[in-house]
């Protein structure tokens, strides 16, 4: 046994690791062909693909078969395949085209029950997986950012985050020299970015900025998943006069996390809007283990024990840490809280 596999989760973390480059490589092979990529509208109006599918199919079906009795809180499920036989053939081949070599072709069924192994309520008490297996729908469909999310949750509180960003560039200031990285963190153990094409790991941290004014932030492209115009007074009120960056998905807390930019902000546009923790529970550890803070739009910390969603919160703020206090004190006086 080597002392890295002694660390707490070391098992769970070499899986993680596996399972999202398995997923990552089959988000990739679908954005090659996807002109004939099918996509649905699901009853939330949010677009889903075939790589949804296939690569909540891929996750689960490793998770399952090396932790069989841990439950999983995954974003989709196969109803729409189920009514869908041309949609679920692509899905299976696509699963079945990252499976390790020598390894029993999964049937129909058995992918269909994969997907479906997301359904798990989650809660406070024991440990579940979180899956998104693609953050970011819409920046995959532009060929911009998305992510392939998964955290394990122990007792309500996030305690790994493994997360694919397969077209973030390895340097935000020069990406024609490389995109594809992969984010790891253990509570306790700090946060790490690899590159697809290598499996040396390097410790990352936030921004040292003690100034929010000497920052950028990013938020959501899609105007409807926050509010660009308070964030735009928000801004403005912190004395940050350089351009938010619009990037979509998780890749935002990456971002954070390897101290690129140093606030994430994301403001509701709707009352009634309870953010998924899927959404969240892996970046949220990726920030805190880099270094930085994170917690919602009043201050209080995010709380993933309450079910699929962060029903007890309101929007994000994540930041390096340093300049948190300041942060929140600008949201909750633009936002009147
Ligand atoms: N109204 C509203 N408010 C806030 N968030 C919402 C809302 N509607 C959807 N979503 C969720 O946004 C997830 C994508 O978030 P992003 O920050 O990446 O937004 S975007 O990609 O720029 O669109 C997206 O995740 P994916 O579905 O995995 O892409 C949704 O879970
Ligand atoms: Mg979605
Ligand atoms: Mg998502
Ligand atoms: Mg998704």
């Amino acid at each position: 046994m080597t002392a890295s596999s002694a660390l707490p989760l070391s098992r769970e973390r070499a899986v993680g690791i596996e399972a999202v480059l398995r997923a990552s490589r089959l988000c990739q092979a679908v954005f090659a062909r996807l002109a004939q990529a099918q996509t649905v509208t699901k009853a939330d109006l949010s677009p889903v693909t075939v790589a949804d599918y296939g690569a909540q199919a891929v996750v689960n079906a490793l998770l399952h078969a090396e932790f069989p009795s841990d439950p999983i809180v995954g974003e989709e499920d196969a109803a729409d395949l189920r009514a869908d036989a041309r949609l679920a053939a692509s899905v299976v081949e696509l699963t079945n085209s990252v499976q390790p070599a020598g390894a029993a072709a999964m049937s129909s069924d058995d992918v269909l029950a994969a997907i479906d192994l997301g359904q798990y309520a989650g809660g406070k008490t024991g440990r579940f997986w979180t899956l998104d297996p693609i953050d970011g729908t819409k920046g995959f469909l532009r060929g911009e950012q998305y992510a392939v999310c998964l955290a394990l949750v122990v007792d309500g509180v996030v305690q790994l985050a493994v997360q694919g960003c397969p077209n973030l560039p390895h340097d935000l200031a020069h990406p024609e020299e490389g995109r594809g990285s992969l984010f790891i963190a253990v509570r306790g153990q700090g946060a790490f970015e690899r590159h697809f094409d290598s499996a040396d790991e390097r410790r990352i941290s936030v921004s040292g900025v003690s100034s929010a004014s000497e920052t950028q932030f990013c938020e959501s492209v899609e105007a409807a998943h926050s509010s660009q115009s308070d964030t735009a007074q928000i801004a403005d009120r912190l004395g940050i006069t350089r351009p938010p960056v619009r990037m979509d998905s998780q890749c935002k807390y990456a971002v954070i996390a390897r101290g690129d930019a140093g606030i994430y902000l994301r403001v509701p546009t709707r009352a009634d809007y309870q953010e998924k923790i899927w959404d969240h529970a892996g970046g949220s550890l990726l920030v805190e283990e880099a270094g930085g803070s994170i917690c919602d739009v009043t201050g209080k910390p995010l709380d993933f024990s309450l079910g699929r969603t962060l029903k007890g919160n309101k929007g994000i703020i994540a930041t390096n840490g340093r300049i948190h206090a300041r942060v929140v004190e600008a949201v909750r006086s633009v936002l009147r809280l």
